[in-house]
């Protein structure tokens, strides 16, 4: 059964949280074993002009900077100036002019100082997230081959089998803690984008970096290039990866399998998310690799999660018990990873509401493709859908491929969510069948990304399905003012309110596997985080400027649940008693003390 316990600080208040987490402990020093130029051309120690002359003499700086020292609050000063110059000086171009030129000034900067660069990112989320994040991401990928200038995390092709094993050993770091691998294969909603889809591993590390705290000389970006089907990027001569059809069957697996054996070998309890892989793949690797190695699939987990909050978050947003979830009639437009990850989640938890009756569960939850509603007589079901599949007696009036608006017309359903990948889906004719909803406040959720392929805009959504929606969208859309000093909240319904916790949980937990009651505990954590006030107003998920704070909340929710599982087997300085004895607050505290902050440590050198 749900119980949406309050998170253990979420009486916090805003102000409090920031001030909370910018709060800089002591540094600890940082040995290396580099000196000179090395240190100057190495973004992970490097301060440029911020290095103290006590520094530059012990490490041979002396004479390679200019001579004065700026401190860390200066550098970090001219590089807002520049960066709100560039704003200025780019208003009124068009949208991927002016985003690729932030893209461009802050990627020169993780470039050069990861320090500098983090510290920013930390302070100003919720304007740099659509740059280094989605939406920005997408396009840095689809233009990846023009915007190339030094490679980051490491790239593992078809032509690098029987090698992978040595390999991994080119990483330079001794440790890493979490990699985010994709095969490019479904990018967002771009489709085939083959190696350009580094870029999505990067920007995810970029949130674990910032929301989680993990240490960026801890994160491995990783693209697994087994070729493309996109035949635009395989006749473009400046394409950098395979210039191959993709490998299928065995093949493919055996690309795979050797990457996670290798990993595993070199760190072996690192945490691999699975990213932006084609259907097909991202449920066979889950399967095949979830009981073996400590991993989980975003798309399919992590989105679920984030989903299944805003689904609860609905309810009460209704004014309604939780109990009355398993009477919302809802419609998933989109049955591929995100769509059945989100109704399988969806489903257990009404499941588990209405006394194990998974029958009853499932009678309230419609599914829609790109051929529309599937029924039991579609021909070539895909297996992953066919459990969703409705009998035509269950569904009276409608057809085999009903189109949205068929189903939105004729079922009145409380949630309409598009995780389809096409921009435009709810259109005005579906939007406005929502104004019917058997709900009062009924809640479109238009999950797909990037921007353009929203299912719709939230201007229109406010506009055709009417001013009493909850409305939530994967990439950030602004709020909507409704007239009158009313404003349509948008809620940016993106994984990215939970994966970062699922990491850094299952991290301190020391789990070697994540079950789906850490999952579920990260869900639920979410879940309880909003105040009914803030529920009230169609508030589901909190400000990207409390992710940081968030991320804690769900990390020590995954650890606790890894705890109850006999799963954890500790990290660091905490072993598996220690993190059994600890209460829930104590479990946020030892979470928010594990997250890595940016700030220029002492460097010493060793040879
Ligand atoms: N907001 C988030 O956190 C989040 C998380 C994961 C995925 N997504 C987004 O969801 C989208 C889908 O991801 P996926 O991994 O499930 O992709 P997928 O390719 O596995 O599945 C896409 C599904 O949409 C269906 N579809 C295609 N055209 C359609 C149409 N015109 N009408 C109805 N259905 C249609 C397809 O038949 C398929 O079932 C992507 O845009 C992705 O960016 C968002
Ligand atoms: O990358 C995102 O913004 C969310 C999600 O993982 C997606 O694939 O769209
Ligand atoms: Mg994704």
């Amino acid at each position: 059964m749900w119980r949406l316990a309050r998170c253990a600080s979420s009486n916090l208040s805003r102000s409090l949280r920031r001030r909370f987490f910018s709060t800089a402990a002591i540094p600890a020093p940082c040995i290396i074993h580099k000196r000179g130029t090395d240190i100057l051309h190495d973004p992970w120690f490097n301060k440029d002009t911020g290095f103290p002359l006590t520094e530059r003499d012990r490490l041979g700086l002396r004479g390679l900077l200019p001579p004065r020292v700026i401190s860390f609050e200066q550098q970090y000063d001219r590089f807002m100036e520049s960066y709100r110059s560039l704003e200025k000086n780019t208003q009124g171009q068009p949208y991927s002019v002016v985003s690729l030129a932030k893209w461009r000034i802050l990627n020169r900067l993780h470039d050069r100082n990861e320090t500098l660069y983090y510290r920013v990112l930390i302070d100003n989320i919720k304007d740099f997230a659509p740059i280094i994040y989605t939406p920005t991401v997408g396009l840095v990928c689809q233009n990846y081959s023009g915007l190339f200038r030094r490679p980051r995390g490491m790239y593992f092709s078809a032509k690098d089998k029987g090698e992978m094993m040595s390999m991994i050993y080119n990483w330079p770091a001794q440790q890493v803690d979490m990699i985010v691998l994709t095969d490019g294969s479904r990018i967002l909603g771009l489709g085939d984008l083959g190696v350009q889809g580094i870029g999505i591993p990067i920007g995810k590390l970029d949130m674990y970096v910032a929301a989680a705290g993990i240490n960026p000389q801890k994160i491995l970006p990783v693209m697994l290039d087994v070729g493309t089907n996109n035949q635009k990027l395989l006749e473009d001569p400046l394409y950098l990866g395979l210039r191959q059809p993709r490998l299928e069957g065995e093949e493919y697996l055996s690309i795979v399998d050797e990457f996670m054996e290798a990993v595993h070998t070199r760190w072996p309890k690192a945490i691999v998310q699975f990213e932006d892989f084609q259907m097909k793949w991202a449920f066979e690797t889950l399967q095949r690799y979830r009981k073996r190695f400590c991993m989980f699939n975003d798309d399919i987990q992590g989105t679920a999660g984030v989903a299944l909050a805003g689904l609860l978050g609905t309810v009460r947003a209704q004014g309604l018990p939780l109990s009355d979830f398993v009477n919302q009639k809802i419609v998933v437009v989109g049955a591929g990873s995100a769509g059945l990850g989100v109704l399988n989640m969806a489903i257990q938890a009404l499941s588990r509401m209405s006394g194990n009756n998974e029958m009853a569960a499932k009678n309230k939850c419609y599914l829609l493709d790109k051929d529309g509603l599937i029924t039991k007589e579609r021909k070539n079901i895909d297996p992953a859908a066919a459990p969703f599949a409705k009998d035509l007696k269950d569904v009276e009036g409608l057809r085999e491929g009903a189109s949205p608006f068929e189903v939105v017309k004729k079922l009145k359903p409380h949630v309409l969510l598009g995780l389809s990948g096409v921009g435009g889906v709810f259109n005005e004719e579906v939007l406005k069948a929502m104004r019917e909803s058997d709900s009062t406040k009924p809640a479109i959720f238009a999950m797909s990304n990037p921007t353009m392929n929203a299912e719709c805009t939230a201007a229109d959504a406010f506009k055709y399905a009417g001013p009493n929606i909850i409305f939530g969208s994967g990439s950030p859309f602004e709020d909507v003012d409704l007239g009158n000093g009313k404003v349509g909240h948008v809620n940016q319904a993106n994984n990215m309110y939970l994966f970062p916790g699922i990491g850094l949980g299952t991290l301190l937990s020391g789990a070697h596997i994540i079950t789906d009651g850490m999952l579920q505990a990260a869900a639920e954590c979410l879940a309880s985080y909003m105040t009914d006030e803030e529920i009230q107003n169609g508030i589901l998920y909190p400000s990207i400027d409390s992710i940081r704070h968030i991320t804690a909340e769900v990390g020590a929710a995954v650890l606790r649940a890894a705890v109850e599982e006999d799963l954890a087997e500790g990290h660091g300085e905490a072993g598996p008693r220690e993190l059994k004895h600890m209460s829930k607050a104590e479990t946020v505290a030892y979470v928010s003390r594990n997250m890595w902050f940016p700030v220029y440590s002492p460097l010493v050198h060793e040879k």
